[in-house]
């Protein structure tokens, strides 16, 4: 299938020399829910920024449904929504009519049935009638996705949806969200927490430093983390893994001092069980032992440390 979103040999250099964003090639599926997850001054906004025709690039090629942003920027335009940090509609307007205007502001016909719905759907309804500024900081950040929505869209960004919120507001976010894309909207979330990627994403993408450094499914990501390491401290220091023992693929460590056992928390066998026999069998005393999982947190930071 065609992706939704294509982004070939993207590049941007700002006025001030400064290149925030490096050859971008990254294509977004349709009906997923994508995280692009990266630290502050990453480019993630800046790449939002060029795709919904905020920010000229300076290189290459964008398209949204098949459409060029550039050459066919009002096409490209209407089928995204773009749901910005902070709100800034009038504070005195009410949710019914802040949400219809900004649908007329896309030349879409007024269409009270699909306002409903939106509002209804993100559970707002009871609120139409109110005014922005009596909302709490949820329904105001649920009426900022209303808007987004309002003309209809086909992909969603959402540029740090939970930034500054508490943690039960966040999974109210992220309730929200999930319901959205179970609506058949594409959805990208930049974020720079990596709970959040891994908790809503169905593939992640790393950007640092105006690169994207890694694309992956969650799914694999998540294999990743499954991988564990027992970590046992030997009696005596070991100069080679015993060739009885080849079959674990095991490594030394700390001068010998330490053998090491990397195995599969997924896996419906770790192989702990018959590794500590062999052991046994071996000779092979320690005097301690330790298991440890690399989390995305790990990953992420290793990943981001290896930019210049
Ligand atoms: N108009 C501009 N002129 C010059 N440099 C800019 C401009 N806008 C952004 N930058 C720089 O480009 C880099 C990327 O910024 P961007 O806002 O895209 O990052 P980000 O990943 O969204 O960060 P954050 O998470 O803080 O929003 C930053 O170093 C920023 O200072």
């Amino acid at each position: 299938m065609q992706p939704i979103i294509s982004v070939s040999n993207l590049s941007k250099t700002y006025a001030t020399g400064f290149r925030a964003l490096k050859n971008i090639n990254l294509d977004i599926n349709r009906g997923e829910i994508f995280a692009l997850l990266g630290p502050n001054g990453a480019g993630k906004t800046t790449l939002i920024g060029i795709i919904c025709g905020i920010v000229n690039p300076s290189e290459g090629k964008v398209t949204a449904d098949g459409h060029d942003i550039i050459r066919d920027y009002r096409q490209a335009r209407s089928r995204i929504g773009l749901v910005p940090q902070e709100l800034t509609t009038d504070a005195f307007e009410t949710v019914w009519a802040t949400v219809s205007f900004s649908r007329g502001l896309f030349g879409k016909k007024a269409d009270p049935a699909y306002v409903e719905k939106i509002l209804r759907d993100l559970s707002l309804w009871d609120k139409k009638d109110s005014k922005l500024i009596t909302l709490s900081g949820g329904m105001k950040r649920r009426v900022m996705i209303a808007k987004a929505l309002s003309h209809e869209p086909q992909i969603l960004f959402l540029d740090e949806p939970t930034a500054g919120v508490d943690v039960e507001l966040r999974r109210d976010m992220w309730e929200v969200v999930r319901s959205l894309r179970d609506t058949g909207v594409t959805i990208i979330l930049t974020t720079h927490y990596i709970e959040e990627a891994e908790e809503m994403a169905d593939r992640v993408g790393v950007i640092s430093h105006g690169e994207i450094i890694l694309v992956e499914d969650k799914a694999e990501l998540m294999r990743k983390l499954g991988r564990k390491q027992l970590r046992l401290q030997l009696l005596n220091p070991l100069d080679a893994v015993p060739a009885s023992l080849g079959t674990y693929g095991m490594e030394l460590a700390d001068g010998g001092r330490e053998l090491v056992y990397t195995y599969d928390t997924a896996g419906e066998r770790t192989g702990i069980t018959s590794l500590l026999q062999d052991l046994n069998e071996s000779g092979i005393r320690f005097k301690d032992l330790q298991t440890h999982q690399s989390s995305l947190e790990e990953i992420f930071v290793s990943l981001v440390r290896k930019q210049p």
